[in-house]
């Protein structure tokens, strides 16, 4: 990190404080945040004083004249970046991936026959993610065309991956999922399920540690209580074990319901997310689904609207998630194979998706299981 020691001292002259820790490459996962010395629970490792926030009260003049208030605050940021050209700018962005290492990562980038095979619900977020880029991508292209496209992009995926919530008043106009904060220094923090403390007040941010940590051990913070396959479209990476993972059912239920099915679901906000484990077997939205897919209508309105239990139609519901669980399993033995044996995209791609897809083989196989052992 000597290359960037300019940056770190411009930071603690700005009033950041770091205490026990200390920014350096780690393996695989880019740069991060080490402990220096034992840390105590509740050691506060990092104070983010607000006046170095980059965030909707700091745009950029040029921004702010050019680009209409109803546009994301996510896209004006990534435009905010794109123009920025000061050195200070230069040294923070010497910190984030390049463009190559985001290409790799982030299936935005995939070739369209890798993309075709990832996960269903990887899919949906990618397709989210990608309307949502697309629109922001529009209005710049339109009020900033100095800005090349490419550009634009790379900085609206450095800002969905580096920004944080923020929880002030003047956030709370804007979507939730909008309300974002750039922090440098505190952006070089990698995910783990449970990690520092943040807290938030009018002064700025502050982290944490919210267990004790042995000197050299990787402190980490949490992201949210996201799944692999969200990971993996925002972020680029899959956990190994992850206490928020879950594991769906949509790839084999979604194409089974025909268009009047989806428009009742939606309805009900019931389309899609169909949980599956050997916990809970099937989640109540894949009981509704499972329930729609051979109830009569009549029937089905008083299970989703909890006048009946559902008992009567359990035994029936469980049949049923027992084949669509073995249509499942097939499927994923399929991807699986084909992964294996596809040359589109890069290794680190292929590995990326192999290694979701057995993890949902596994969660799969404990399900059907589970199920057996009851029916
Ligand atoms: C906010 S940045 C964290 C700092 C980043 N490692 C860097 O070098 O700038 C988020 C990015 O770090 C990486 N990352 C964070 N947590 C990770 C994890 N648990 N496993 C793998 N990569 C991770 C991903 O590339 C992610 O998009």
């Amino acid at each position: 990190m000597d290359k960037h020691s300019s940056f770190f001292a411009r930071a603690k002259d700005q009033g950041l404080v770091w205490d026990g820790i200390a920014f350096a490459p780690i393996a695989g996962l880019g740069n991060g945040v080490k402990a220096t010395r034992p840390l105590k629970t509740g050691d506060v490792v990092l104070t983010v004083p607000a006046s170095t926030f980059r965030t909707l009260s700091t745009l950029s003049p040029r921004v702010v004249e050019a680009l209409p208030d109803h546009m994301s605050l996510h896209g004006r940021l990534a435009a905010d970046l794109s123009l920025d050209n000061t050195p200070e700018f230069a040294q923070w962005s010497a910190l984030f991936p390049s463009i190559s290492d985001l290409e790799t990562a982030l299936p935005f980038f995939w070739p369209k026959a890798i993309q075709e095979l990832l996960p269903a619900p990887a899919k949906a977020s990618l397709e989210a993610q990608t309307k949502r880029l697309n629109r922001d991508k529009t209005q710049v292209v339109r009020e900033l065309p100095d800005i090349p496209p490419s550009t634009f992009t790379y900085y609206w995926m450095v800002v969905n991956s580096r920004s944080f919530y923020l929880p002030t008043p003047e956030m709370q106009a804007l979507d939730f999922i909008d309300r974002l904060v750039l922090m440098p220094v505190a952006d070089l923090f990698n995910h783990a399920d449970a990690g520092c403390r943040t807290t938030f007040s009018p002064d700025g941010y502050q982290f944490a540690a919210d267990r004790d940590y042995a000197e050299g051990e990787e402190v980490k913070i949490c992201y949210g209580d996201h799944t692999n396959d969200f990971l993996l479209v925002e972020y680029g990476f899959v956990q190994r074990f992850s206490r928020w993972d879950k594991v769906f059912l949509d790839d084999v239920i979604l194409p089974k319901l025909d268009v009047h099915r989806k428009t009742v679901l939606n309805r009900r906000k019931l389309l899609g997310s169909y949980e599956i484990g050997p916990e809970m077997l099937g989640c109540p939205r894949t009981q509704a689904v499972l329930r729609l897919l051979f109830c009569g209508r009549g029937q089905w309105e008083k299970f989703v609207r909890g006048n009946s239990d559902g008992k009567e139609s359990q035994a029936d519901a469980n049949a049923l998630l027992e084949t669509l669980l073995a249509e499942y399993e097939e499927l994923v033995n399929q991807r699986i194979e084909t992964i294996a044996g596809v040359h589109d995209g890069l290794e680190a791609q292929r590995r990326v998706l192999m290694d979701r897809w057995k993890q949902i083989e596994l969660v799969v196989s404990l399900t059907r299981e589970a199920l057996r052992a009851k029916i």
